[in-house]
């Protein structure tokens, strides 16, 4: 595998950050979320910034020297005045997670995360390798109980080439138009794939890998279409009139986040239709590791 060890470093990777976002989401109170951008209220918890610091820290273990990151968070209102209690609950919440891993024999210290953070702070480019983080994509997801992912891709020259989509609330079996939200059904996905060599599904303990595959309906009317929850990100009128024109009978499944792209690998849906309002940039972290994620069959080698 060409990028064999990139992939196994970032399902390592992907599933620890996965596995602090769901403690948190479990204990989740409103102290921990912290307004970002007072202009547009973007969330962000400890776990967005747990989640990245671990990502990053492992990354940089297993790749020693040859390291960029290109991150959402950076640790700019963490080291303002009264960021300490935060910054210590972040720590010791990542510290948890490594010593739960037992591979790390190693505890950091608050500022070993807020650099952790930090080394997110890669331009990028379309020279040479670069790592593309969303700690959480979906944080009002992540917010409200829902979907949220942890979205993570390798860059090669301008070009992704592996991704890794961890979605902790996804359930198992397919979320249809009939069933978005089936009460017994067992949650907790990890999505990979690398560039020619297809897309696989696992359960977030490694287990259980399966190759998946793409809807091969081509008929709209027999299509469902997936958007986001949050009509602020997409707008649900002008969607549901292009579904109208295509032809499409079914309502949307509206989820957050990349968790899309998941169930779209998988064919739980066979659309995705999004439209941002006016204004609003589109970041890289945003569509790395679902892109690839839904095209890794393409290209099989
Ligand atoms: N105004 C906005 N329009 C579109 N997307 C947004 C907006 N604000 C945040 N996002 C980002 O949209 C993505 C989730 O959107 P959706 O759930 O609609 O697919 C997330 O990446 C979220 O970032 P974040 O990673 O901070 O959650
Ligand atoms: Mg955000
Ligand atoms: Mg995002
Ligand atoms: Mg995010």
């Amino acid at each position: 595998m060409a990028y064999g060890k990139e992939l196994a470093a970032a399902i390592k990777a992907a599933s620890l950050a996965a596995r602090l976002c769901r403690k948190v989401q479990k204990a989740l109170l409103q102290s921990d979320v912290r307004s970002k951008h007072g202009r547009n209220k973007s969330p962000v918890t400890v776990a967005d910034y747990g989640s990245q610091a671990l990502v990053s820290f492992v990354l940089q273990q297993e790749f020693p020297g040859e390291f960029s990151l290109v991150a959402e968070e950076d640790s700019n209102d963490l080291r303002k005045d009264g960021g300490g209690e935060i910054v210590e609950r972040i720590t010791k919440l990542v510290n948890e997670s490594l010593t739960s891993d037992g591979s790390y024999g190693v505890s950091l210290s608050s500022e070993d995360v807020l650099k952790a953070i930090d080394s997110g702070k890669s331009e990028g480019g379309s020279q040479g390798r670069h790592w593309v983080l969303d700690p959480i994509d979906g944080t009002k997801g992540f917010v409200r109980g829902d979907q949220y992912a942890v979205a993570l891709a390798l860059l090669d020259r301008g070009n992704v080439v592996l991704g890794v989509l961890a979605c902790p609330n996804l359930p198992l079996t397919s979320i249809s138009v009939a069933h978005p939200h089936s009460p017994n059904n067992e949650v907790g996905c990890l999505f990979f794939a690398e560039v020619g060599r297809g897309t696989y599904m696992q359960l977030l303990d490694g287990s259980s890998t399966v190759k998946v595959q793409v809807s091969a309906v081509e008929n709209p009317e027999e299509a469902s279409f997936f958007e986001s929850y949050e009509s602020a990100h997409s707008m649900h009128d002008l969607s549901s009139l292009i579904a109208q024109k295509l032809g499409v009978k079914a309502a949307p499944i509206r989820m957050d986040s990349q968790v899309k792209y998941g169930a779209l690998s998988r064919g739980d849906g066979a659309i995705y239709l999004r439209f941002p309002r006016n204004g609003y940039r589109e970041k890289i972290w945003d569509h790395a590791a679902g892109s690839i994620v839904v095209t890794g069959n393409t290209y099989l080698s």
